[in-house]
């Protein structure tokens, strides 16, 4: 089934459907033209030069810019109002008496460019309710999801009625979906985090991580394996085909005290999808979704995936002190029990 005939269906007669469905298409236009120009790689010339800062305080590569630029483009003949970028530090206005508004990330794995490693782009849809229109919360969102730039470029996307995936057939030009309705393995032995970090974690995502490498001797009486790509959308994409747990808690460097991902653009439409996939995510304590942003390009920690994994997660924030192999009350009981 193409994307146009799966967003038809959902939309049917639905006015309001009928105009999330023309931003989502939007999306995947700006995806196809992205992922032309990343599939060039070096011959676009040197994608990963950077150019200056974004809003969040990363450096701006020349890909990071394009691909704002050629999404915009895109969207501002669409019913989108406002769009709030990773790449631009206030909100673009097309026209305010438009219903909707995107929040993207342009291009996510921005430190892989260069690398010919999975690279992505991030989007949420949400009403247009004016100038707190990115301070709602992902709950909110009408649709989500994201485009992977890989061995093929596929697409991830919830409209709220499950998560459903599409791949690009360079053929047709066309989305064709190959995914119905993905289901996240409840349980996983797979987890995703950048372990260089590990001095700087907080004690529950130490306990935690520390029992997972204790495998088949430690409390989960399974040994785990760990995968990451950089790339949170290639990372996400591994856990929703064969499940796994995506880990960037907030940890003591700084700056990084409510992690590295953006709220607004990255964690909310990866918890939208997980959750319609069946997963979790939460930022420890709190629902992803739950959380109310209090401004456009806020970070928060992100623990997203099978969803047994994330609950056993969140029990370790809930009570840190029980929780670690390392500590001295380390034992094979109760609560972490595989
Ligand atoms: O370099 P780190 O700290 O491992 O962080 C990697 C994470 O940062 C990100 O690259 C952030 O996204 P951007 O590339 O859009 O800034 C994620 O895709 C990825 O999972
Ligand atoms: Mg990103
Ligand atoms: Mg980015």
């Amino acid at each position: 089934m193409t994307l146009e005939a799966y967003l038809a269906g959902w939309a049917g007669d639905d006015a309001g459907r009928g105009d999330v469905a023309k931003t989502v298409l939007a999306m995947c236009e700006a995806g196809r033209r992205i992922a032309l120009v990343v599939g060039r790689g070096a011959l676009e010339g040197d994608m990963a030069a950077a150019i200056g800062g974004n809003a969040g305080g990363d450096t701006q590569k020349a890909l990071d810019v394009r691909t704002h630029e050629m999404t915009l483009e895109v969207l501002k003949d669409t019913p989108v109002a406002r769009v709030g970028s990773e790449e631009a530090e206030d909100v673009v206005v097309f026209d305010e008496g438009r219903p909707l508004a995107v929040a993207m990330d342009p291009l996510d794995g921005s430190s892989n460019i260069e690398t010919n490693v999975s690279i992505g782009t991030l989007f949420g849809v949400l009403p247009n309710i004016g100038e707190d229109t990115f301070l709602q919360p992902g709950s909110r969102q009408l649709a989500a999801g994201f485009i992977v730039y890989g061995p093929a470029t596929a697409l991830v996307l919830t409209v709220g009625a499950g998560t459903q995936v599409f791949m690009l057939d360079h053929g047709s030009n066309a989305f064709l979906q190959t995914h119905k309705d993905v289901k996240i393995p409840e349980k996983t032995k797979e987890f995703a985090i950048n372990a260089s970090n590990q001095r700087h974690w907080n004690e529950p995502m130490s306990a935690y991580i520390a029992d997972c490498l204790a495998g088949d001797t430690g409390p989960r009486e399974k040994n785990f394996n760990m995968r990451w790509v950089g790339s949170l959308v290639a990372d996400v994409f591994r856990i929703l085909v064969r499940g796994g747990v995506y880990l960037y808690p907030g940890d003591a460097r700084e700056g990084y005290g409510q992690g590295r991902l953006r709220l607004v653009y990255e964690c909310n439409p990866i918890a939208f999808v997980c959750e319609q996939a069946g997963g979790a995510a939460t930022d420890g304590t709190t629902r992803v979704l739950d959380l109310i942003p209090e401004k456009l390009h806020q970070r928060a920690a992100l623990i997203a995936g099978s969803a047994e994994e994330v609950e056993r997660i969140a029990r370790y924030y809930e009570q840190p002190a029980r929780s670690s192999s390392s500590s001295p009350l380390f034992a094979k009981r109760g609560l972490f029990l595989a």
